[in-house]
């Protein structure tokens, strides 16, 4: 066994413990190396490079069978310089190498304006660039919007902001996308975060994102395709890539996301794999096989009169959000739709709602 392996509990972050040494036994795939680690996803008792190997060809799997790209697309890596984007960018250099998919890639970072935050992270997205040789893009919302997310909460404070960075990080990588002129874009969405939001939207009775939440690729509407290649892969087994590999990536929460509902989701899901492991994978299948009426559709989209973004009202969220903002009137209208989303759901008549109106997309944290 390598002597750098850890041969106790460790600091890989909230990640299954590294089992000591295992008397006698050899690794239950090749049977010729000692196993250093217990998969999280299967319990199989593994040495490193298997781990690789079946850590790398399900990412592969799921590639290719869900025909996420074709040769000569240009895929744009949604890159925070955090575990999952930092691994995702390592395993797509790797398979787009060991498999000749074709595809040129670029690293998409969107600078969201948070101090102490996302100023060092994007300091790990510069180094992954020299390791890695890809393009970077770095694009910032103060550019875009004229706001940094410090400002903004400043303006509307702790509650709520991660509404205006989700919707404005989604709308800001497409728009980085179009200025690599990729045609695709990946993010390192993995299945806790898939089987969290499940959770959370149905929690929520938020029918029409519960349909879509589960999609590998979403955009179809008229954005650019965004795909998620880890939405079968565990975020222990990623944590875990990471740290055998000695990547070099950013390991610290947004300090603005402590409040987020998503970490009462996230709490529930991790006591329940605690119990059952498979509970994740087991979400997004049964997610993967609801059927929905058709009344539930999400609503047809088209272009922001304003901006041009693709959106299913006349003016997009962003530009909504942006008017408030500008306006002074943000954090007024937030807790107004706060208290009106409250008031609905203690009505208990939001269970079909199907519009996006500014109320109801107040509450959505986006992932
Ligand atoms: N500022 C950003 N710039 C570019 N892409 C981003 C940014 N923030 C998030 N993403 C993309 O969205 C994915 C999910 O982001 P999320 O905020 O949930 O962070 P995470 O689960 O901690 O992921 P990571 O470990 O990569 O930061 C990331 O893996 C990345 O691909």
């Amino acid at each position: 066994m390598d002597n750098t392996t850890p041969t106790t509990t460790t600091n890989v972050e909230n990640s299954t413990p590294i089992k000591k040494k295992s008397g006698g036994k050899l690794c239950e795939l090749c049977n010729v190396a000692r196993p250093v680690l217990k998969r999280p996803k299967t319990g199989q008792m593994i040495c490193k490079e298997c781990f690789y190997t079946v850590f790398e060809d399900e990412i592969h799997h799921t590639i290719v069978s869900n025909n996420l790209f074709k040769r000569g697309d240009r895929v744009a890596i949604g890159a925070s310089g955090g575990k999952d984007s930092t691994v995702l960018a390592e395993v797509m250099t790797l398979l787009n190498k060991k498999y000749d998919y074709g595809l040129d890639l670029f690293l998409l970072s969107i600078d969201e304006g948070i101090t102490g935050y996302r100023d060092d992270s994007l300091e790990t997205v510069k180094r992954n660039q020299q390791q890695y040789q890809i393009p970077l893009k770095i694009l910032s919302y103060k550019e875009l919007y004229n706001w940094t997310m410090d400002e903004i909460v400043k303006e509307i404070g702790l509650k709520g902001n991660c509404t205006f960075c989700g919707v404005f990080r989604r709308q800001a990588l497409d728009r980085g996308a179009v200025i690599l002129k990729a045609n695709k874009i990946v993010t390192g969405h993995n299945a806790d975060d898939i089987a969290e939001t499940v959770l959370m939207n149905l929690l929520r009775g938020d029918i029409p994102r519960l349909q879509r939440c589960v999609n590998i690729v979403t955009g179809s509407e008229g954005a650019l395709p965004r795909s998620k290649p880890f939405k079968y892969t565990y975020q222990k087994e990623i944590v875990m890539y990471a740290y055998f590999k000695k990547l070099d990536y950013f390991s610290t929460e947004c300090i603005y996301a402590p409040n987020a509902y998503r970490g009462h989701a996230r709490d529930f899901l991790k006591d329940l794999e605690a119990i059952r492991p498979s509970v994740i994978i087991d979400i997004i299948h049964s997610a993967e096989n609801f059927h929905f009426r058709e009344e539930n559709k999400m609503p047809v989209q088209r272009n922001c009169i304003q901006c041009g973004y693709i959106c299913s009202n006349d003016v997009c969220m962003a530009c909504d959000l942006l008017k408030n903002l500008n306006s002074g009137l943000a954090k007024v209208k937030l807790s107004i739709n706060l208290k009106r989303k409250d008031k609905d759901n203690n009505n208990n008549n939001n269970s079909n709602n199907n519009n996006t109106t500014l109320s109801n997309q107040l509450v959505i944290e986006q992932k």
